[in-house]
């Protein structure tokens, strides 16, 4: 099933864009833990629709209401599921959009698949807006996994062709991945954000959208966690994170930067810091034989510019058969990367806390 995920830990995720809400259901949450609801709101704000210049001016509050697995302020170990209501739908926007097949975006490959049935009305199930539960559940896996002493974060990489430094060219700690939630533009080198601000304006004003990059970081994740094959540790968050609407590439570590390495350059070599095994660079991102080596996972993820513009564009008349025009209306993100940050987090927190589910070294609390 497309909308199931996952191994010990499995989420279901439901709800069409403009359908009367979305959801999940979060199977497999160890019992007794409580639930930082605050922290929850937080991060369903950093992808929250309708914030700024930078977003969809559409509004929604992006408030779960938690209909089962909560009881007496902890989660009871059955299946967690929240909802999140749709309130600022404006399905005339999408008219057009049930003959006009949009290039970029799922209308046409979704109008063959599901035969003409499918919900066409702000992207249906394809659209951004199905992360905001999966926001939901990866707040609550980072909380357990900060628990474990692991913590997630991300930030913008790269923007059209303005480039941001590295994981690998500073020293990555706890409260710098945190830090990075308080940001709309979570950049190492702060000074870029102007520019970067400068070139989403150009391209929105344009009626044009940008791409980027984002670059994740698990840090104090142990060693021994993950499988060879099918199972591997990038073959987990490959599935999730490519889940992602928007994701197009994905590498980790060096990614096609090792193909140009030596293997004198590329193997990352060991050394003991007191009683800690650690390797003296990063270039396997974390993971070899698909199984944690006990150093940061780093990856980098690519994300296309939305296909949504209100630049002229050649397209089909599916229901005249025709050649024809299109220009979109409505209200899109003139770049995706700020809120997709907040999700590759979250996915990524729910596919290392499915992973440490299933190792010996998920720690009871
Ligand atoms: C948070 C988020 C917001 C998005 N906003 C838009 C948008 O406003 N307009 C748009 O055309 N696509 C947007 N997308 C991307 C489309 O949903 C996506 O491109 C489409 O479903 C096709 O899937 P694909 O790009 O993975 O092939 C968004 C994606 C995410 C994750
Ligand atoms: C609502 C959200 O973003 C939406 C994602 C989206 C798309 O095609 O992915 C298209 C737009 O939908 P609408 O035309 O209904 O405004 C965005 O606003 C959200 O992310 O919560």
């Amino acid at each position: 099933m497309s909308d199931v995920w996952g191994n010990k830990l499995k989420v279901s995720i439901f709800g069409e864009s403009h359908g009367a809400a979305i959801g999940i259901v979060i199977d497999g949450l160890p019992p007794g833990h409580e639930i930082d609801m605050e922290n929850v709101a937080k991060e369903m704000k950093r992808r929250a629709p309708g914030q700024s210049a930078l977003t969809t001016p559409r509004k929604e509050k992006d408030q779960p209401e938690i209909v089962s697995g909560y009881f007496n302020d902890r989660t009871t170990g059955s299946s967690l599921t929240a909802i999140i209501r749709n309130s600022d739908t404006r399905s005339k926007d999408y008219s057009l959009m049930k003959k006009l097949m949009r290039p970029g975006q799922a209308d046409y490959p979704g109008y063959v698949r599901y035969e003409g049935f499918n919900d066409y009305r702000g992207s249906g199930h394809f659209s951004g807006r199905i992360t905001a539960p999966l926001v939901f559940a990866g707040a609550i896996a980072k909380q357990l996994l900060e628990k474990q002493g692991i913590t997630i974060g991300a930030h913008l990489k790269s923007v059209a062709n303005i480039q941001d430094e590295s994981f690998s060219d500073c020293e990555v700690t706890p409260d710098l991945l945190r830090g990075f939630s308080e940001k709309e533009l979570p950049l190492l080198n702060e000074a870029l954000e102007p520019q970067v601000r400068e070139i989403i304006r150009e391209a929105k004003a344009k009626g044009d959208s940008l791409g980027g990059t984002a670059e994740v970081c698990v840090l104090g994740i142990p060693a021994g966690i993950g499988n060879p094959f099918f199972d591997s540790v990038e073959s987990v968050l490959s599935h999730i994170i490519f889940s992602v609407p928007a994701v197009k590439g994905l590498e980790f570590g060096a990614g096609f930067g090792i193909s140009e390495m030596l293997g004198s350059e590329a193997n990352d070599s060991y050394y003991y810091e007191g009683d800690t095994i650690k390797t003296r660079t990063n270039h396997n991102g974390g993971i070899v034989g698909g199984i944690t080596d006990g150093m940061p996972i780093l990856f980098k993820v690519a994300i296309k510019p939305p296909a949504s513009i209100s630049i002229k564009q050649q397209t089909i008349d599916i229901e005249e058969k025709t050649n024809a025009e299109l220009v979109v209306e409505g209200r899109h993100d003139p770049i995706i990367v700020p809120r997709a940050i907040p999700v590759l987090e979250a996915v990524t927190a729910i596919a290392i806390l499915d992973l440490l589910l299933d190792s010996k070294l998920y720690k009871n609390q």
